[in-house]
């Protein structure tokens, strides 16, 4: 049996999770409960476990929505640590895209699911160096958006729509209300891939998502033959268009995922040390999180993390 180590964020999903969370409590191989306190108070309290734990049956299991789980993974690995201590998760956020690329359902499914693992299993993560826009390196579990979805994801969390749509938990939906305002403010602008020996210039990129698995958004099928399973990471990149046109794409994604047949719509499978270039002030996110706005210059890569999942 591990033992498990908790990093719980109250506030994910709008802090309406109290049962589940009772129900956590009662399980007997629970060895550290903390709350997060503050945004970023998860990356340093897996860092601090990452830097002094010497269980080797240590799990870490993080309670919260895909930021939490994106701060502790980076916690976790800004720490170096020769042996990494595998991450379980239960999710309690408002999108929870993580829980659906990894098949683990709601808080009580994952719960349920969680008492019967033996082992962990390797997951694809996916990992940036360079600016991005501050130069840094940074790991994502889910996507890594510039443009478009990451103007919707600065509007959805600094909203209060979100707050109302959690409590009645309806939260997914805080980001449709987002995409269309953030459409009428999004410019086009230029970027470019070096991916292997392909020099891929995008003249009016407007969405931009490197993903590493189908969903993004709170439960949009960005790509979905993706899969955390594979070694590889993709961008989708969506052109300017009409909200005509975007209307007709989001149709065709929410239908059968034809989106990506669209001519404005452009699918890369991203080769090891693919390079992207942003030379336009934009906005960008990760796994959900606003990273800020500025221009943009980095290598991306997978690697290997372990899941008790
Ligand atoms: N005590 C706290 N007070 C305020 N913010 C917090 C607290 N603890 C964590 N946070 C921050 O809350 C943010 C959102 O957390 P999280 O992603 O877990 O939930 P969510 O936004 O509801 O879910 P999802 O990302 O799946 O939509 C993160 O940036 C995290 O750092």
């Amino acid at each position: 049996m591990p033992n498990f180590y908790v990093i719980n964020n109250p506030c994910a999903g709008g802090g309406e999770q109290s049962n589940i969370i009772n129900d956590v409590k009662k399980m007997p191989n629970i060895v550290a409960w903390h709350d997060t306190k503050y945004r970023g108070h998860a990356v340093q309290l897996a860092k601090h476990f990452a830097k002094t734990l010497q269980d080797n049956k240590a799990v870490i299991l993080v309670i919260g929505g895909d930021g939490s789980l994106h701060e502790t993974l980076n916690g976790l690995l800004q720490a170096s640590r020769a042996v990494a201590i595998p991450l379980a998760y239960i999710p309690t956020g408002s999108g929870n895209d993580f829980a659906r690329g990894a098949h683990i359902g709601s808080a009580s499914e994952a719960l349920h699911h969680l008492k019967s693992v033996h082992q962990s299993q390797i997951l694809t993560i996916g990992r940036i160096d360079g600016d991005i826009p501050r130069q840094t390196t940074k790991y994502f579990i889910n996507s890594l958006g510039i443009g478009l979805d990451a103007a919707v994801v600065s509007l959805t969390n600094n909203s209060k729509l979100k707050h109302y749509l959690n409590a009645i938990g309806l939260g997914s939906m805080s980001y449709l209300p987002a995409i269309l305002s953030a459409f009428t403010h999004q410019e086009a602008f230029q970027m470019t891939i070096i991916n292997g020996d392909q020099y891929i210039q995008i003249p009016s990129a407007f969405l931009v998502a490197l993903t590493n698995q189908p969903y993004f958004g709170g439960g949009i099928a960005i790509l979905p033959g993706a899969d955390l399973h594979e070694t590889q990471l993709d961008i989708v990149i969506a052109a300017k268009m009409s909200f005509f046109k975007f209307l007709r794409m989001f149709a065709a994604l929410k239908k059968d995922g034809s989106h990506l047949k669209f001519h404005t719509v452009h699918h890369i499978k991203l080769l090891p040390n693919a390079q992207i270039h942003v030379r336009n002030i934009q906005p960008s996110q990760i796994d959900g999180e606003n990273l800020g706005i500025g221009t943009y210059e980095f290598t991306v890569n997978h690697q290997e993390y372990p899941f008790w999942l």
